[in-house]
């Protein structure tokens, strides 16, 4: 690991792109690098390798090639458990009046009918010193059942993660993907009841989902909503699984991006708000990510997951994003603290991380 960790460092300091990332519950950590192209159309990917896919899709997708890659076992997890409070925050006094402000705004659109859900984020600037493959090895640490990923390129610089949500896994002509909406905090319990604002958010997603795939595939079915952990979060979650067409993953891509768990619903006037209201470029966060037919897998095997719990670096500051889904039932307060505890996945890497 301290090699592949010191590789990581140099291509770094050098200014060559690459990419490390352990799929949910594995212990094997896969470094990849290789040409990188910029993608106007998923037709044009062609595998092994990794995309890297911005929530806009009028925006270009990024595709790393596997020419050069290896893999490594992982230890089991170490770092002890600190505080997210130790990282120093940048947050200005009117960041949550403002935030709150617009998710009141969203609440009166969706109750004037404009829409039925939207989901607001904001970014969270903060700095670091930490040379950034120990904070690689803190986020494998903590969360093992996560999609985590350390990806980096001079032009989009350094972005890192680590993702409770699938989009869309593929093998042979099967399919998998989730319904992932609905947030608590965890407080040494799965077995918590949920408000019908939440059960209603994930319930938008599920449908979403059913009603999108059903027409791109030849069998599509999905499991009762269960409560699932994400740090220290916990979410509603739906697995939905079934068979696809002889087209592949492309067509499936594009009618699940990007579900209402990220933007909300009906899609195309909630992505429509998010851009007006929101202010900010969202860039990879709440875009999508993964390895597509690369190694251990056949050529027609992909994992694709929902870029959230994420962060982007460049130097020593980091900009963590974070959002929450908005509907009728809303408390303005309430969302704040949502989208605090989501930023304080990050944050607890950081803090974790010894310089
Ligand atoms: C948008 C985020 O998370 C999404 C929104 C959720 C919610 O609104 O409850 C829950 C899980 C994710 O689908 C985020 O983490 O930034």
């Amino acid at each position: 690991m301290d090699s592949l960790l010191k590789i990581l460092e140099d291509r770094l300091g050098n200014d060559l792109p690459f990419v490390v990332y352990r799929l949910p519950g594995e212990d094997t950590l896969v470094y990849m690098a290789g040409m990188v192209e910029q993608l106007t159309s998923h037709q044009a990917v062609i595998p092994p390798g990794f995309l890297m896919a911005p929530f806009d899709s009028n925006e270009t997708s990024w595709f790393m090639h596997a020419e050069e890659y290896r893999w490594e076992n992982l230890a089991a997890p170490v770092t002890p458990e600190v505080s997210a409070e130790m990282i120093p925050r940048l947050l200005r006094p009117d960041d949550r009046q403002q935030h709150e402000q617009k998710v009141s705004a969203a609440v009166t659109a969706i109750r004037q009918g404009l829409l039925k859900k939207v989901v607001l984020s904001r970014k969270e600037l903060t700095v670091f010193e930490q040379p950034l493959s120990e904070v690689l090895r803190t986020l494998l640490n903590l969360y093992p059942s996560a999609f985590c990923y350390w990806w980096f390129h001079p032009e989009t610089k350094s972005w890192m993660g680590a993702s409770p949500e699938l989009l869309l896994e593929t093998r042979g002509s099967s399919f998998k993907s989730v319904s992932l909406a609905g947030t608590q905090e965890y407080l040494g319990n799965l077995d918590v009841k949920w408000g019908d604002k939440e059960r209603e958010e994930q319930q938008i997603v599920t449908e979403y989902i059913m009603d999108q795939l059903q027409p791109v595939t030849r069998a599509v079915s999905r499991e009762t909503a269960s409560t699932v952990r994400a740090g220290r979060l916990l979410h509603l979650k739906t697995k939905i699984k079934g068979e696809m067409r002889t087209e592949g993953w492309q067509p499936l891509v594009a009618k699940l991006h990007p579900t209402p768990a990220v933007c909300g619903y009906p899609t195309e006037v909630a992505r429509k708000y998010i851009l007006e209201h929101e202010g900010y470029e969202r860039e990879f966060y709440t875009g999508y990510l993964g390895p597509v037919g690369f190694e251990m897998n056949p050529l027609d095997h992909l994992a694709l997951f929902v870029n959230l719990r994420c962060m982007k670096i460049d130097g020593e500051q980091a900009t963590v994003f974070v959002g929450g889904g908005i509907t009728a039932d809303s408390v303005p307060e309430k969302e704040w603290e949502e989208i605090e505890a989501k930023s304080s996945t990050m944050m607890k890497v950081l803090a974790n991380s010894v310089i």
